[in-house]
C-alpha cells in the first residue's frame, strides 16, 4: 500500500488531498482512470483475490502429514500436542468434495475427540463425536467414544445407546467384542450410581434476558448533531437498547482466540471453515451463520439406520442435529469472502467490515447491484473533509482496491466508477467514526502464588484476581451509532456474543442525552489527553460536561505536592492550567476569567463540584492560577526539576516490581520511592494510585498479603476521588481486593464483595453472572468461608 501511494503522481494527490464530500466522485474517478492502468496496481489485485497465491485454501497434503504428527504425539501421551496437530489438520483438511476427504474430517474429529476425552475435556469431546457423525451417522468409532464420554459424564442411558449403535455400525469381530465389554462397564457403573445421574446445570446456556421498555427519542444539538434521549426518567441500571449488528469483524490479534462469529473466546474444540483455512467459529452453528448453509451440509449415510429399532433410529438424528440457528434475514458475512481468497484476510479489518456492510446492503435488497445503496446506514455521520491527506488518499485507494475484490467474489458484479468508489470512501469514513469495539471481560487469577504459597491461600482463585478488557471485534449498530460520546457517561456498553447491550449507571431523567464513553473518562485521563485523543480518532472536539465544565478529577489528576509537606494545596502545571482556562472561557457570564473567586462565583458551573473542589484543596481564592504556584499558599516549585525526580521513581518503582526476583532489597527501595512520589505529587494524583497498585502486586508476589491489602486500599482511596464511588473501575479495584482478602481471611472481604457485586450489578444489571462467572465463586466462597468460621 505505502508503495502504491508513493506512485500516484502528484497532482492528483492533491487533488485527493483537497477534496470534500462534493467533489469526491471526481477525485474518485481521476485516481480509478490512473490506477485501471497501473501495472503494480493490477498485480496487487491479482495477488489479493488469488487462492493459490496465500495458500489460505484446503491442502490434504498438510493435512494427512499433521494428522500422523498427531498421532505420533498421541501415542507418546503428548495429549496438547496432539490435540494442537488434529486441529491443524481440520483447518486445512478438503470438507466438501470427495467421499474419501470427508472420511478423514470424520477421523480427524474422532482422534481429536480420543485426546479431549484424555485431557478430561468431555463436553468436547462429544461435541466432536458429533462432528464426525454428522459427516458419517455409521461410523462405530465415533459412537463408541461419544458412549465412553457420556459415561465419564453419568450420562449412562445415552452412553449405553451409543454403545448400542455402534454395536450395530462395528463390521469387525474384535470390534464388537470391544464394544460389549466396555458396555459392560457401563452397565455397571450405572448400576453402583445409586442416585440418578446428575445432569449438568448448563442453565447459562439460556441468557437472562430482561425487557427494556424505554421509548428514546432522537435529539439535535448544534455541539453533537443527532443524539439519543430518553423519553422518560430512567432508574439507574436499566437495559435502555439491545440491538445486533449490522455487520461485523474480529479483530486480527484475535483470530486464533476467538470465534469469528459470535467472538466469544474459541473452546478447545474450535471447528474451522469448511472452504477456506481462515476463520474458527466455536460451533458448528456459528460456522454455519457465518458461512451460510453450503457449511457442514453432508450427505449422510443412513445405511445402518434401518437395522435399528425406532427409539434408537430417533436418538441418532437427534445425536446429529446441528442446534437451530436464529437465521431470520441474517447474513452470511463471511461467504463471499470465502473459498482461500486472501483479500479478507490481508486487508485491514475496516476495510473487510466495509466490504461485508456492503455486501449486506446487496442481499438485503435482493442482490441488487446496480448503484450502492446503503439503506439504514447511509445517515451515518463522518468527518471526510476533516480527514488528513494522508487517510484522504488511503481511503481512496483501499475503496478502489474493495470494489475490484468484490467484484471476483460469485454474485457481485459491483459497478466500479467515480460514483461507487467514492460511495466506499464515505462508507469507510462512517465506519471510522461509528464503528464500536466489541469487547470481552476476561476474569485473570495470578495462581502463581498459590503454587509458591500454597499454604498460605484458602481460596483456590489466588491472592489476586484481576479484571481486563479484552479488544476482539470491530461492529457497525445502525441504531447504536447515534450514541453520542462523553467523558463523563450516564450509560455503559457491553456486549453478549454479538448484541450490543447499552445500561444507565446512573438516574436519567426525561430529556436528558444518553451518552457513552467512546474511551477516554474523567479520572482516567485528564482533559487535554482526552480531548486530543478524541480530535485523533475520531475527528470531534469534545463538548462533553467533562471537557467543558470544570471538575475536581481534571484538577488534580496530574497535580504535584506544594513544596511545603505540611500544606495540601495543589500545583498545576501550564497545559493543564491552560486547557481549565479554555473552560472558562467558554463560560459567558465570567468577567475575571483567571481568578478563582470568580470561578467559584459562577453560577453556570456545577457548584456542588467546584465546592467539593475548593473544600478538599483548600484553594485560597487569591492566588491567581499560574503554573508552579500552590493554588493555597503561593509557594513556588520547580516543575521540571519535580517531574524528572516523580519520573525517575516511578521508572524505578516499576522496574523493582517487573523484576522477576521480587525481594524484600527491591520491596524496601519501591517503598523509598513511593515516598518521594508522595512528597512530589499531589495525594490525589493518579500515578500515586498506580504505584498503590503496583506494589499491592509486589507484596503479593513475595507472599506478604498484609501489606498487599493495605497498599491496594490506598490505591482504591485515590480512585474513589477521581471517579465516582460507584464507577467501576472502583469494582474492578475490589476484585483484586477481596481475593487478598480472602487468602488473608479478612472479614473485610464480605464487604468488599457486596460492594463490587452492587457496582457491577449497575454496569451490567441480570447479566453480570453470565459476563463474569468467577465473580459468583467469589461471592460463594466468602460466604461460605465466613460462615464456616463465623469470621464475619
Ligand atoms: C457515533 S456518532 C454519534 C451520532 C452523531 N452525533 C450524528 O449526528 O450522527 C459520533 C459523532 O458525533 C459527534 N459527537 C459525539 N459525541 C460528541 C461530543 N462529546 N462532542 C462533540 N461531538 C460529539 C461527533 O461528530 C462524532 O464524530
Amino acid at each position: 500500500m505505502e508503495k502504491l501511494k508513493s506512485l500516484v503522481p502528484e497532482t492528483l494527490k492533491q487533488m485527493i488531498a483537497e477534496s470534500t464530500t462534493d467533489d469526491l466522485p471526481s477525485s474518485c474517478s481521476s485516481l480509478l482512470d490512473f490506477l485501471l492502468h497501473f501495472e503494480p496496481f493490477q498485480r496487487m489485485v491479482n495477488d489479493l483475490t488469488d487462492p493459490e497465491v496465500a495458500l489460505c485454501g484446503k491442502n490434504k497434503e498438510g493435512a494427512l502429514e499433521s494428522k500422523q504428527k498427531g498421532n505420533r504425539c498421541f501415542l507418546s501421551g503428548d495429549y496438547a500436542n496432539a490435540l494442537n496437530f488434529y486441529t491443524q489438520a481440520l483447518r486445512v483438511a478438503p470438507m466438501d468434495a470427495y467421499e474419501q476427504d470427508r472420511k478423514l474430517v470424520a477421523t480427524l474429529y474422532v482422534n481429536r475427540a480420543s485426546v479431549l476425552h484424555k485431557m478430561g475435556l468431555v463436553g468436547e469431546c462429544v461435541r466432536d463425536c458429533n462432528r464426525a457423525l454428522r459427516i458419517s451417522s455409521n461410523y462405530a468409532k465415533a459412537w463408541f467414544r461419544r458412549g465412553k464420554a457420556n459415561a465419564s459424564m453419568g450420562k449412562y442411558e445415552d452412553a449405553i445407546r451409543d454403545l448400542d449403535v455402534a454395536k450395530t455400525a462395528e463390521s469387525s469381530v474384535g470390534g464388537k467384542k470391544q464394544i460389549e465389554s466396555e458396555m459392560k462397564i457401563v452397565l455397571d457403573q450405572q448400576y453402583k450410581a445409586a442416585s440418578p445421574s446428575t445432569r449438568h446445570n448448563q442453565n447459562n446456556s439460556n441468557m437472562l434476558d430482561e425487557p427494556h421498555q424505554m421509548k428514546l427519542q432522537c435529539v439535535t444539538t448544534p455541539e453533537k448533531g443527532k443524539g439519543l434521549a430518553s423519553t422518560v426518567d430512567i432508574p439507574q441500571a436499566s437495559l435502555v437498547h439491545t440491538e445486533d449488528p449490522f455487520a461485523t469483524i474480529i479483530l486480527k490479534h484475535c483470530r486464533e482466540t476467538h470465534c469469528h462469529y459470535c467472538l466469544n473466546e474459541l473452546p478447545a474444540d474450535k471447528v474451522p471453515c469448511t472452504s477456506c483455512s481462515i476463520p474458527w467459529y466455536c460451533s458448528q452453528k456459528c460456522c454455519i451463520e457465518a458461512g451460510g448453509e453450503m457449511c457442514c451440509d453432508y450427505p449422510n449415510n443412513q445405511s445402518i439406520h434401518k437395522y435399528l429399532p425406532d427409539n434408537l433410529q430417533k436418538y441418532i438424528v437427534e445425536a446429529t442435529l446441528i442446534a437451530d440457528s436464529e437465521r431470520d434475514d441474517q447474513i452470511s458475512e463471511h461467504k463471499h469472502e470465502c473459498k482461500g481468497v486472501p483479500w479478507p484476510a490481508v486487508l485491514p479489518s475496516e476495510i473487510v467490515l466495509a466490504g461485508r456492510v456492503l455486501v449486506n446492503s446487496i442481499i438485503k435488497r435482493g442482490g441488487s447491484t446496480d448503484s450502492i445503496n446503503l439503506g439504514e446506514i447511509s445517515d451515518l455521520s463522518h468527518h471526510y473533509s476533516k480527514m488528513p491527506p494522508e487517510s484522504k488518499l488511503e481511503l481512496h485507494i483501499f475503496s478502489a482496491v474493495l470494489s475490484c475484490c468484490l467484484q471476483h467474489c460469485n454474485g457481485f458484479e459491483i459497478p466500479i466508477n467515480g460514483i461507487s468508489i467514492s460511495q466506499i470512501v464515505i462508507l469507510i469514513s462512517q465506519i471510522r467514526v461509528n464503528s464500536m469495539t466489541v469487547v470481552r471481560m476476561k476474569f485473570i487469577d495470578q495462581h502463581e502464588l498459590v503454587d509458591q504459597f500454597g499454604n498460605l491461600s484458602s481460596w483456590e482463585g489466588g491472592p489476586t484476581s484481576n479484571v481486563e478488557q479484552v479488544r476482539v471485534g470491530q461492529a457497525i449498530y445502525a441504531s447504536g451509532s447515534l450514541f453520542n460520546h462523553s467523558c463523563r457517561p450516564n450509560i455503559h456498553a457491553y456486549f453478549l456474543s454479538r448484541t450490543l447491550h447499552i445500561r444507565t449507571t446512573e438516574y436519567v431523567s426525561a430529556g436528558c442525552p444518553l451518552e457513552l464513553s467512546y474511551g477516554p473518562q474523567v479520572g482516567q485521563w485528564d482533559c487535554k489527553d482526552r480531548i486530543k485523543f478524541l480530535e485523533d480518532e475520531y475527528s470531534f472536539r469534545c463538548q462533553c460536561t467533562g471537557c467543558s465544565k470544570m471538575n475536581f478529577s481534571d484538577l488534580v489528576l496530574n497535580a504535584f505536592h506544594c513544596v511545603k509537606l505540611n500544606c495540601s494545596g495543589i500545583v498545576l502545571e501550564s497545559s493543564v492550567i491552560n486547557c481549565e482556562k479554555e473552560k472558562l472561557k467558554h463560560l459567558p457570564n465570567i468577567i475575571n476569567t483567571d481568578s478563582i473567586v470568580s470561578l467559584l462565583q459562577a453560577e453556570e458551573l456545577n457548584i456542588d463540584d467546584i465546592n467539593k473542589a475548593a473544600n478538599d484543596m483548600q484553594i485560597n481564592s487569591f492566588y491567581q492560577l499560574n503554573p508552579g504556584y500552590c493554588l493555597k499558599c503561593g509557594s513556588y516549585r520547580d516543575l521540571e526539576s519535580s517531574s524528572v525526580a516523580a519520573n525517575n521513581c516511578i521508572r524505578r518503582l516499576q522496574n523493582s516490581i517487573d523484576s522477576k526476583n521480587v525481594s524484600s532489597t527491591t520491596l524496601l527501595g519501591a517503598l523509598s520511592s513511593l515516598g518521594v512520589l508522595r512528597s512530589t505529587l499531589h495525594a490525589y494524583n493518579r500515578r500515586i494510585a498506580e504505584a498503590e497498585d503496583n506494589l499491592a502486586q509486589a507484596f503479593c508476589l513475595v507472599g506478604e498479603l498484609q501489606p498487599a491489602m493495605e497498599h491496594c486500599k490506598a490505591s482504591i482511596e485515590i480512585l474513589e476521588k477521581l471517579y465516582n464511588l460507584n464507577h467501576i473501575v472502583i469494582g474492578y479495584e475490589l476484585v483484586k481486593l477481596s481475593s487478598i482478602q480472602l487468602s488473608l481471611r479478612d472479614s473485610g472481604a464480605v464487604d468488599s464483595i457486596d460492594r463490587l457485586y452492587q457496582i457491577f450489578s449497575c454496569y451490567y444489571g441480570s447479566h453480570t453472572d453470565v459476563i463474569f462467572p468467577d465473580l459468583q465463586f467469589l461471592r460463594k466462597e466468602g460466604k461460605t468461608y465466613f460462615a464456616k468460621y463465623q469470621l464475619t
